[in-house]
């Protein structure tokens, strides 16, 4: 059996990853998220993989084998525009202001960097879109919502799973990807694999 790595700083993944009963260490990708794509499933997959290469690396150099690393990222994607963690609140305010009486597309990309003893490392990358229906929000709840620092570390600055399931009509797609991981594809990808 592999060890398993979560590249990810991210409460969600790890709490997602311990729901299915999957034993991982964790050891956060650092590394700037710099995109040289325009389209969010493009995004997500190419930053998922540099968070799961940059791991690999790393134990790679420590002379560490035998391991799976999944990286993952997620932004949401509304019209032509694609959000990430807003900057300020400000930002925060803009976001859910476009969002809000709207759908949009959430993307999580994950990669899974394989790397066993003697033998270059290897990469299997996908992505899951959730679409997401939101009820109208005004100005007043965004302020009061934005206020509660909720946001702030997340994509298109609200959180599913937290204040903001007020204001969620519907979703078309796996919960979990909207959370930030989507641990039943992740789940069946690794089986598949035998690295479970
Ligand atoms: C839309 C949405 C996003 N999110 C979160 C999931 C991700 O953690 C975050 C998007 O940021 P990411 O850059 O994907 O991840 P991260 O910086 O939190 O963690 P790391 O790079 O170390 O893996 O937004 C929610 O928790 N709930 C939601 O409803």
């Amino acid at each position: 059996m592999n060890k398993i790595i979560l590249a990810s700083a991210s409460p969600r993944r790890k709490e997602l990853l311990k729901q299915i009963g999957m034993e991982y260490e964790v050891i956060p990708s650092e590394r700037e998220e710099k995109t040289t794509k325009s389209l969010p499933c493009e995004i997500v997959q190419e930053l998922s993989y540099q968070k799961a290469e940059e791991v690999c690396s790393l134990l790679t150099k420590r002379g560490e084998a035998g391991f799976a690393v999944i990286g993952a990222d997620t932004v949401v994607s509304f019209m032509d525009t694609v959000m990430g963690k807003p900057k300020s609140r400000e930002e925060a305010c803009e976001m859910l202001g476009r969002l809000q009486g709207n759908v949009h597309q959430v993307y999580t990309g994950v990669t899974i960097c394989v790397k066993e003893k003697d033998e270059p490392a290897v990469f299997h990358t996908f992505y899951e879109k959730t679409d997401v229906s939101m009820y109208a929000m005004n100005s007043e709840e965004i302020g009061s919502y934005v206020e509660s620092g909720e946001p702030m570390d997340k994509a298109g600055s609200y959180a599913i799973q937290g204040g903001c399931a007020a204001y969620i009509q519907s979703i078309c797609g796996d919960y979990n990807n909207v959370v930030g991981l989507p641990i039943g594809r992740l789940y069946q990808e690794m089986k598949t694999r035998n690295l479970l």
